[in-house]
């Protein structure tokens, strides 16, 4: 097919998804966010966009997902992929949110126009595009309006149809950097090569150590359910019981039900199981979100206390694992952990003191997570909402996957580093994946949940949302734990933190919500409380609170 740029012909396609006049777009943390009704130009033009960045990439294929994950369902979204099955390289982000503004079917052609020149782009350039969607009920016709887009710029585009946002980074990566697959349509191969990757993985890492006891998995009534379910019959193919997963909230043709009452959202935020699940002490269970890459795991224990195993434990579990390996490997292979503000200062202090290994505070969102992740040999990432993964640098796949001459123990450790190395979906935090490396984890230590908790005591912690005016005025620095402006906020926050004991607190402007965040902890669960509802106060009154101050404020 000749791919070069038909303008009038994207003119003409674009007349049919005009811009909502009275809508700003913002191409944020996640992408393009919001209620679906607002979505179908923008993701039209996001076709265009795949379009323009695959010529400018050699023809490598891009990624474009539509989910609005955690979100409720009336919500969707959009974002694009990176050929390794990264985000969105950052400079483009402001392209997307360009050409999302654009206001006529003129602006928008100027707008693309300018990108092409800006890039230097080869307009007769091959390019193609693969494409996924979760479970929402607006897919389909978000889908539709893609298709256009893409068929506007003459690009080949490759439906995936339902599939997790990790299937969808997994894909494009593969499409990229491995074998082209010979045969069959994409939208199952994304799911084969996907399933037999980490089935495979999954038993290499395990060996034949005694398998666990059931998790009862909530799967946010999303595209987590099916793809587990078969994901666990691949696994139990090759060695059947191997993994035993009872899917809950696995509903998703159900109108409303995605994310509603639970998720692990829905559990990280409330600190309580979902809907459908009543605990006894001896049960194991885990979250998805809706697009089933974030992961939280918990019990209750026998005075039954809900204990939450976020990404933070998650972090800690894997670091602590890996170490070791790397010890008793011999390889000279560095370990590093990234957080952001949020990780629990305990979780903190445990890496530190007890794994002694270099920890990295970076500011909220993946992307960066990532960037940091990839200066060390391996690098653990996780957000404390459980959104995460670890990456293995080039140099330290190297070592892994060429040592020799080693004494059986080194052998043993070096093939367990082996295996993980390929249970783990190094694109993106990956619920699937990381629920199966978890797992593998706790079967080669024969852990308990009760025992992976045992590593260190979440200090108690509180996040409460403050509606402003304007939370552009809020400004950040050292990995956003210091407000810069407004000026004099940051000392006034600080005499109040010294009042507590173990106080911590930092404020911060939501990427993703017009909201400021006000994150606080401290040794007792009262005193956390209320240091988070003091700050709270003191933004909402210095800081051009709005909506009516609410009474929990003090
Ligand atoms: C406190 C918190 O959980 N913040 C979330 C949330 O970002 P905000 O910028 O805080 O709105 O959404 C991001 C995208 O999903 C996620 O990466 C991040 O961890
Ligand atoms: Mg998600």
């Amino acid at each position: 097919m000749a791919q070069t740029i038909d303008y009038d012909k994207i003119k003409e396609a674009s007349a049919k998804y005009p811009k909502l006049k009275e809508i700003n777009y913002t191409y944020g943390t996640a992408g393009f966010r919001m209620k679906a009704e607002y979505l179908e130009s923008v993701i039209f033009r996001v076709g265009i966009l795949g379009g323009l960045r695959s010529k400018k990439l050699n023809s490598k294929v891009i990624g474009i997902m539509i989910t609005a994950s955690h979100n409720p369902e009336a919500d969707n979204g959009v974002k694009l992929v990176d050929p390794s099955g990264e985000m969105l390289e950052q400079q483009w982000e402001g392209y997307a949110t360009q050409l999302a503004n654009a206001q006529s079917d003129d602006d928008l052609i100027a707008v693309i126009k300018s990108i092409v020149s800006e890039n230097g782009i080869d307009e007769s350039k091959e390019a193609s595009i693969v494409y996924a969607r979760d479970t929402r009920p607006s897919g389909p016709k978000l889908v539709a309006a893609l298709e256009e887009g893409i068929k506007a710029i003459n690009v080949a585009g490759g439906n995936l149809g339902i599939k997790s946002t990790p299937q969808l980074h997994y894909f494009t990566y593969y499409l990229n950097y491995c074998e082209k697959p010979a045969e069959g349509s994409y939208e199952e191969l994304a799911d084969k090569l996907y399933y037999e990757k980490f089935a495979e993985a999954f038993h290499k890492a395990v060996g034949d150590n005694p398998c666990l006891s059931p998790i009862y998995i909530d799967a946010a009534n999303g595209v987590g359910a099916p793809k587990l379910k078969e994901l666990a019959e691949w696994i139990n193919k090759i060695n059947n019981n191997v993994l035993k997963v009872i899917i809950i909230n696995d509903d998703i043709n159900s109108q409303g039900k995605l994310n509603f009452q639970c998720g692990a959202d829905y559990v990280k935020t409330g600190q309580k199981p979902p809907f459908g699940l009543t605990l006894t002490t001896e049960q194991r269970a885990a979250s998805l979100d809706g697009d089933a890459d974030r992961i939280v795991f918990y019990y209750v224990d026998e005075n039954r206390t809900f204990r939450l195993l976020d990404g933070d434990k998650i972090a800690a579990l894997a670091a602590g694992f890996i170490i070791e390996l790397v010890k008793t490997s011999g390889l000279d292979i560095n370990v590093g952990v990234v957080q952001t503000a949020y990780a629990n200062g305990s979780s903190h202090a445990y890496l530190e003191k007890e794994l002694k290994v270099p920890v990295a505070c970076v500011p909220t969102g993946v992307k960066y997570l990532h960037h940091k992740a990839q200066e060390y040999d391996v690098g653990v990432y996780f957000e404390a909402n459980g959104h995460g993964t670890v990456l293995f640098s080039p140099n330290a796949l190297n070592k892994i996957h060429s040592a020799e001459k080693r004494t059986a123990e080194q052998e043993k450790a070096i093939k367990k580093l082996q295996a993980l190395t390929e249970l783990i979906n190094q694109t993106v935090g990956d619920a699937l994946s990381d629920l199966l490396f978890v797992e593998a984890i706790l079967i080669n230590r024969q852990w308990t949940f009760n025992q992976w908790n045992s590593a260190y005591t979440d200090l108690p912690n509180r996040l409460v949302k403050v509606v402003v005016e304007n939370r552009q005025i809020f400004k950040t620095t050292n990995a956003e734990r210091t407000l810069v402006e407004p000026k004099g906020l940051q000392e006034k926050i600080d005499k109040l933190v010294a009042q507590y004991k173990d106080g911590r607190s930092f404020v911060r402007p939501s990427g993703t919500e017009d909201v400021v965040r006000v994150y606080a902890e401290a040794s007792t669960q009262k005193d956390c409380d209320e240091l988070a509802f003091k700050v709270a106060g003191l933004v909402y009154d210095e800081a051009g609170g709005t909506g009516g101050r609410p009474s929990e404020f003090l």
